[in-house]
């Protein structure tokens, strides 16, 4: 029996600073268990992307070389003030198609989005606002007034989150244990909340009614710098902050703090695909932003060890108490791209997995606590119980990547117990042969060749819709 035995609801909320990535989560929810996103979701989305690009056009004035072109370029100046205009005047160019001053801001987009200085400016400043930037890679697609966002175009907008939002989900949670797979139907609600330090006032209730906090650190941060507002997050009032230092410092805040002390917490370090991006290019590089950091340039695995270390090591220095120190030595850390089209069900359900660990260890972490004992980590536990495995790295989850820590012995093993999950999730036994074969990562990826029908259907018996209670986005 799963530890969730005798309880089958459960109210997860998500926390972390601004643009940590937890709407971006609730959407791969929304997605994957709540039915996708409806018409008037892409509406509202379709309304935020041109905004959003039309803002960062306007806000590249700053830049010489576009205001150099503003003046030698009449054509290019007179495109760009319409599109001034319409950002100043907050109007809504989207509402009405038929409108010629809609068509022209449309039109006037296009054309300063696909100048050459634009895109040059887009280039260089790239990796400090991807979410905005990538859009113009794909200005004529957006500004057409037939325009309906894709999945990816969603996941990449940004929308700061005011207020909260409950999504609540059934999931079936499929655990391999020996020869056995566990099957246990749970039905969670998730609460999205804002990471802006206005909307922090509202943590403090959602955290009282919570069983469990996944708390979500951006790996990008490690580049922000010291008492800078980032640009990219340019709506951020001047007590908003997005670096490391500032992350760590709230992280740790919530981690001391009396009412999350008996909540399990789980760490998701999120946008492992642009932090994987800035170590190999090295922009900037790891040793430019800590001097006492040792790894070589673009080494991307010593970088995220060394942040996690980083991120753990503040708190550490902080805590007073037995059953504290043994909550963070055992955290389960898991890191994903939130953006990725992968199939989210089988990564929820291995965030699951680390939940329900952190729900069940928690008592025992009391309980050792009390007799003035520190429990080592679940690595170091591991580590004693399998000799070979020689990291502490063992604890560390790469939900996107097929990382299977330990001996090889022992990675076959999870790899098979996975594969028996996956199999339930998806309704495809085992040992399927032929065209319906598909491999554990195509599978992750819901890239198979499988009837995707068939897929579905599986999917469906599995999962059900709850509801939500609120969205972000009608
Ligand atoms: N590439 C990439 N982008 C991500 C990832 N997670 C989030 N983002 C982007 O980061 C931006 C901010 O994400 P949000 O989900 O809005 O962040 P949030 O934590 O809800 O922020 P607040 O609501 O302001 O607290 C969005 O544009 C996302 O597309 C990730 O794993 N990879
Ligand atoms: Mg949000």
């Amino acid at each position: 029996m799963g530890i969730c035995a005798s309880k089958n609801y459960y109210r997860i909320v998500l926390l972390g600073n601004v643009g940590s990535g937890k709407t971006t989560f609730c959407k791969q929810i929304v997605d994957s268990y709540l039915g996708g996103f409806s018409k008037s979701m892409k509406w509202e989305f379709r309304k935020h992307i041109q905004a959003n690009i039309l803002h960062r056009m306007v806000a590249m004035q700053s830049f010489e070389e576009f205001s150099d072109t503003l003046e030698e370029d009449e054509e290019f100046k007179r495109n760009f003030m319409v599109l001034q205009n319409a950002t100043v005047a907050d109007f809504d160019y989207s509402d009405d198609e038929s409108n010629s001053f809609v068509q022209e801001v449309l039109d006037s987009a296009v054309y300063v989005g696909e100048h050459k200085v634009v895109q040059e400016i887009c280039n260089a400043l790239y990796l400090s606002a991807p979410w905005d930037f990538k859009y113009f890679r794909d200005v004529r697609r957006i500004f057409k007034n037939d325009y309906e966002p894709s999945k990816e175009d969603i996941f990449t907008c940004r929308k700061p989150t005011t207020g909260s939002c409950e999504y609540i989900i059934r999931h079936l949670h499929v655990q391999a244990k020996g020869n056995k797979t566990i099957r246990q139907e749970v039905i969670i609600e998730v609460i999205d909340v804002g990471g802006q330090r206005s909307e922090r006032k509202s943590w403090e209730k959602q955290i009282e009614l919570a069983d469990g906090i996944l708390y979500l650190v951006s790996m990008t941060d490690y580049a922000g710098k010291e008492g800078a507002v980032q640009d990219y997050y340019s709506y951020l009032s001047d007590n908003d902050k997005c670096n490391l230092k500032y992350t760590q410092e709230l992280f740790k805040e919530n981690f001391i703090i009396p009412k999350t002390r008996h909540i399990p917490i789980v760490l998701l370090e999120t946008k492992v695909d642009l932090f994987r991006k800035m170590i190999e290019d090295n922009s900037p590089s790891m040793r430019e932003c800590f001097p006492e950091y040792k790894g070589a340039d673009g080494d991307y695995e010593t970088a995220c060890a060394f942040l996690t270390s980083q991120i753990k090591s503040k708190i550490k220095n902080s805590l007073n108490s037995k059953m504290l120190e043994s909550k963070l030595e055992r955290m389960p850390i898991l890191r994903q791209n939130l953006t990725s089209k992968t199939n989210f069900a089988l990564i929820f359900n291995r965030i699951w997995d680390k939940i329900t660990f952190a729900l069940q260890d928690i008592k025992s972490i009391e309980k050792y606590s009390k007799s003035g004992q520190v429990r080592k980590s679940s690595a170091q536990e591991m580590i004693m119980k399998r000799q070979a495995v020689k990291t502490h790295r063992a604890s560390i989850t790469d939900l996107g990547n097929m990382h299977m820590p330990g001996t090889p012995k022992s990675k076959a093993k999870q790899k098979l117990n996975f594969r028996r999950s996956i199999s339930v999730l998806t309704g495809i036994p085992i040992n399927a042969r032929g065209s319906g074969t598909a491999s554990v990562e195509e599978l992750i990826s819901g890239n198979n060749s499988l009837n995707l029908q068939r897929r579905r259907d599986a999917r469906n018996s599995v999962q059900g819709i709850v509801r939500s209670k609120s969205y972000h986005w009608n």
